[in-house]
């Protein structure tokens, strides 16, 4: 079973927009730092459209084929025909058999396609949905020799994913499609949707919950590397399997965060014992802690 989406105003007032501008025919990109909810927003979102949800997640060695589709193999007819009983007439045909991408089997259909970090793709891969989203046409003339235009189904839409801060492995948005989508810039999840999805994710209490958002929150405003809510959730559903409390004189809380962020905040190579560490990590996290006090 999926996890269940957590509504929190901040992500109500994103599903009202983003559907708003998808049920008027336009395509919607979410656009934002990794962990701040953009493909679980896209997937709910999909979901409230109420067509079926098909997914794609950019690769950088796609081709158009792998997105449109493509011939895969041959396929052999052969009639033999009996009708006058002393003539025998055999007639042999061989043609390609094409299967559709998700892209196509998405138009052809009216299905949502939900296109998760989609600049990973090379920006000519992409170039398929250019007319999609502009003239609702599919142009399979370079793929296929038979049906070369299909009209796009009235129900399809497209909900886009991307993280611009991403530097490796993503190309840039071309702005022939950014011209043709409407991107939502998503700057970071606000302190009660974080609790709230960290509670419910680990079946914390909520304020045990927000203890460790607001360590975490604060770690990410003060070091260069950023963890996301996933470290959040991690601490926090380790500590739920075994009934252990977010408090800074439990060794065990401050081990857990020491695993999971630890190299977040130490750079050197730390020529230090664990105890040390740990000491180091309490001294960071209370001043985390007040910091979010204040
Ligand atoms: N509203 C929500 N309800 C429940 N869980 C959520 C919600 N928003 C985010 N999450 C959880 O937070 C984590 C990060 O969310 P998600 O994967 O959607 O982020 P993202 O912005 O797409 O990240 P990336 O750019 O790294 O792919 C996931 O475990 C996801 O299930």
């Amino acid at each position: 079973m999926p996890d269940a989406f957590i509504e929190t105003a901040y992500f109500k007032d994103l599903m009202n927009r983003a559907v708003l501008y998808l049920q008027a025919g336009y395509a919607v990109h979410f656009c934002g730092p990794a962990g701040t909810g953009k493909t679980a927003l896209a997937m709910h979102i999909a979901e409230l459209l109420g067509r079926p949800v098909v997914t794609l997640q950019g690769n950088d060695e796609y081709k158009p084929s792998d997105l449109v589709g493509g011939n895969s193999g041959m396929r052999r007819r052969k009639v033999l025909d009996n009708y006058v009983h002393s003539v025998w007439k055999a007639e042999e045909a061989m043609d390609s058999v094409w299967y559709d991408g998700r892209i196509t089997h998405a138009c052809r259909n009216g299905y949502t396609l939900v296109y998760d970090d989609f600049t990973r793709s090379k920006p000519e891969t992409n170039n398929v949905l250019l007319a999609v989203l502009q003239e609702r046409t599919l142009d399979l003339s370079t793929l296929q020799k038979g049906e070369t235009k299909l009209s796009v189904h009235p129900d399809f839409s497209v909900i886009f994913t991307s993280n611009p801060s991403e530097y490796a492995g993503v190309h840039i948005l071309q702005d022939a499609l950014k011209d043709r989508v409407i991107t939502i810039p998503i700057r970071g999840l606000d302190r009660e949707s974080e609790v709230a999805i960290v509670s419910g994710r680990s079946g914390l209490p909520w304020r045990e919950a927000a203890r460790i958002v607001d360590i975490i929150r604060g770690i990410r405003r003060n070091s260069v590397k950023k963890p996301s809510i996933r470290a959040s959730i991690m601490v926090a559903t380790i500590l739920a399997t075994r009934g252990f409390k977010p408090l800074s004189e439990n060794p065990v809380f401050l081990q857990v965060l020491m695993d999971v962020i630890g190299s977040e905040i130490f750079y050197e190579s730390d020529d230090v014992s664990n105890n040390q560490l740990l000491e180091r990590i309490r001294t960071e996290l209370e001043k985390y802690i007040s910091e979010d006090r204040k």
